[in-house]
């Protein structure tokens, strides 16, 4: 599905933020460029803090940058898109309002109406049809996820951003989502981009594994994930993916070790060994 046209579906063209803060000003990120090709699976890990929300943020015109720029289908983004769609960590749904309520509140806001058929095509295929009268209180962790997919897809948006959008499921719920997702983006032409601290989420769902720096996120190394979809869970016991993920897992940490190093410390065991 990727690689159909020359033109990036986005392009991040050395992309700054400086955070003004009361301690001063903070570099977030500092000069990331990244092509992401239409209909690609791109996920971004790197150490927490390194900015890929901000980064994430900035891909969405969500957050204005400090230097760089962001282009969808070679223009600006410069403010919220109809075309970017976005999931995030909490589903944040409102829990006075049903899920029907939930997905349509957008639409209201902005005084437009949701495609129904489409909205309902979606719920099926997410495996909520039935639901739409449900509260959030009703509905499981993943449910209120696959919710919120829905949400973010009922625009018919042709770039979703997902930021680590299951870290809060249990591995079970969490591995079914990857699998929803990927199934989605077989059935939809879709380009996505998900920033995760799962070095298996991120290989099991990435066509490309980007991997950031410490902070200042920079780009530090993009891998290729070679394995054709769909994906089974089963090759995530090979020994590519095994090496694949020790490779990335070395590259962080590696970088965490040295910046402490630099500080005059030593790395312990427990330390090399700390989640993302
Ligand atoms: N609105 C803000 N104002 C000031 N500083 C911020 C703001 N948002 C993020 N930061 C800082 O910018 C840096 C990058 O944050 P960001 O959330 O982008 O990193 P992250 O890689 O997504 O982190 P995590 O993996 O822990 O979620 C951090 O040092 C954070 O404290």
């Amino acid at each position: 599905m990727s690689g159909r046209s020359s033109q990036p579906k986005l392009c991040v063209d050395g992309a700054t933020k400086v955070y003004n803060t009361r301690s001063g000003d903070l570099l977030a990120i500092d000069r990331c460029s990244l092509d992401i090709r239409s209909g690609e699976i791109v996920t971004i890990v790197g150490p927490s803090g390194c900015g890929k929300t901000t980064l994430l943020w900035s891909m969405s015109g969500l957050h204005s940058l400090s230097s760089g720029r962001v282009l969808l289908d070679g223009i600006p983004v410069n403010g919220p898109n109809p075309q970017i769609g976005m999931v995030f960590q909490e589903a944040n749904l409102l829990p006075w309002r049903n899920l029907a309520a939930n997905i349509n509140f957008p639409f209201e806001i902005k005084g437009t109406r949701s495609d129904r058929i489409w909205v309902d095509e979606l719920l099926n295929r997410v495996g909520l049809e039935g639901f739409a009268n449900r509260y959030p209180r009703e509905l499981s962790g993943g449910m209120q996820q696959r919710a919120a997919l829905v949400r973010a897809l009922s625009y018919k948006p042709s770039v979703l951003l997902m930021d680590e959008p299951f870290g809060a499921l249990d591995a079970f719920t969490r591995e079914e989502m990857n699998r929803l997702v990927e199934e989605i983006w077989l059935d939809m032409p879709m380009t996505i981009v998900l920033i995760t601290h799962s070095i298996e989420e991120a290989i099991f769902l990435g066509d490309r594994v980007v991997v950031m720096s410490a902070r200042p996120g920079r780009v530090a190394n993009i891998h290729e994930v070679p394995f054709p979809r769909p994906r089974s869970l089963e090759i995530m016991s090979t020994k590519e993916v095994f090496d694949l993920t020790n490779t990335i897992k070395r590259e962080i940490v590696g970088e965490r070790k040295s910046r402490y190093l630099q500080g005059g410390g030593t790395v312990s065991p427990a330390a090399s060994n700390a989640s993302l």
